[in-house]
């Protein structure tokens, strides 16, 4: 394969996805790119499929027909183990961290997954990654609190070393389901200004969906928005939050 041929296959591409659940379509059809080192931002009213289109993408559900390619590759049958193996990490709207273990632990215990160790938390100064792990938490400016009980930090530290820890399993595409939710608000664009500079450093792509249109105008360089299980419409933030569509159906209905 020659470079120009390399440069045209997207990071992520999905071929017509489909899936029904009982009467309600929530994937229909779906074709659609990501390309790499461009963070999306998918918006919808509630119900129309985005976390459906997130969890396809990570294996975590099966399209009844249709297909996801992740660099070239199909990776609709695999597990979602295997398709972060792959390079595709997740992070969820409520972090997945262990809370009555530090900051630094929660890496360790991802690190140990990601190498297959048995003894995720064995003595501190015998890891061999904790540099590694350190340099993340600086990245996501949280090293300050590497040995404080998760439970003990703000919602906001919370998500921070939630992405983290998803950093540490070297993925190249990293899906998010609203990292800001439950960040006080006068705190969300922070975050977000250190989750997206800490992703560029690490040359993670992110899509991410956001009820927020803040977040999305600020941090996101383009948005596809979600209609009944379809892809109404993609563009620059600018072009789709000025969208009369976008107006009626998702950002009139925040206002409601
Ligand atoms: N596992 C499931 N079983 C049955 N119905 C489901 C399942 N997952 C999603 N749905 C339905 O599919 C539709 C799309 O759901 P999805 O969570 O993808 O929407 P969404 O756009 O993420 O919504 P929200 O913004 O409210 O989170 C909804 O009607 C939902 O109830």
């Amino acid at each position: 394969m020659t470079a120009s041929q390399t440069a045209a296959v997207p990071l992520l591409e999905t071929r017509n996805l489909t899936i029904k659940f009982g009467g309600i379509t929530a994937a229909d059809d779906v074709s659609m790119t990501i390309e790499a080192g461009r963070n999306l931002a998918i918006i919808g009213p509630n119900g129309a499929g985005k976390t459906t289109f997130l969890n396809i993408c990570t294996g975590w559900i099966k399209p009844k027909s249709g297909q996801v390619l992740f660099e070239g590759r199909d990776i609709t049958p695999l597990p979602p183990r295997k398709i972060v193996a792959r390079g595709v990490a997740r992070a969820f709207q409520i972090p997945q961290l262990f809370t009555e273990h530090t900051a630094l632990e929660n890496l360790l215990i991802a690190v140990s997954a990601r190498e297959g160790l048995r003894n995720p938390l064995r003595p501190m100064h015998r890891i061999r990654q904790r540099d590694e792990m350190m340099a993340l938490l600086e990245m996501v400016n949280c090293a300050d609190v590497a040995d404080r009980l998760v439970v003990e930090l703000s919602e906001g530290q919370r998500k921070l070393i939630d992405i983290a820890v998803a950093l540490a399993l070297k993925p190249r595409l990293l899906l998010m389901d609203e990292p800001t939710s439950g960040v006080a608000s006068s705190q969300k664009h922070e975050v977000m200004e250190i989750l997206i500079a800490a992703l560029a450093k690490a040359r993670v792509t992110s899509v991410f969906v956001e009820h927020d249109m803040g977040i999305v105008s600020r941090h996101a360089d383009e948005v596809a928005v979600w209609n009944t299980g379809r892809v109404q419409l993609r563009g620059t933030p600018a072009q789709i939050l000025a969208h009369p569509d976008v107006i009626r159906d998702v950002i009139g209905e925040e206002i409601a």
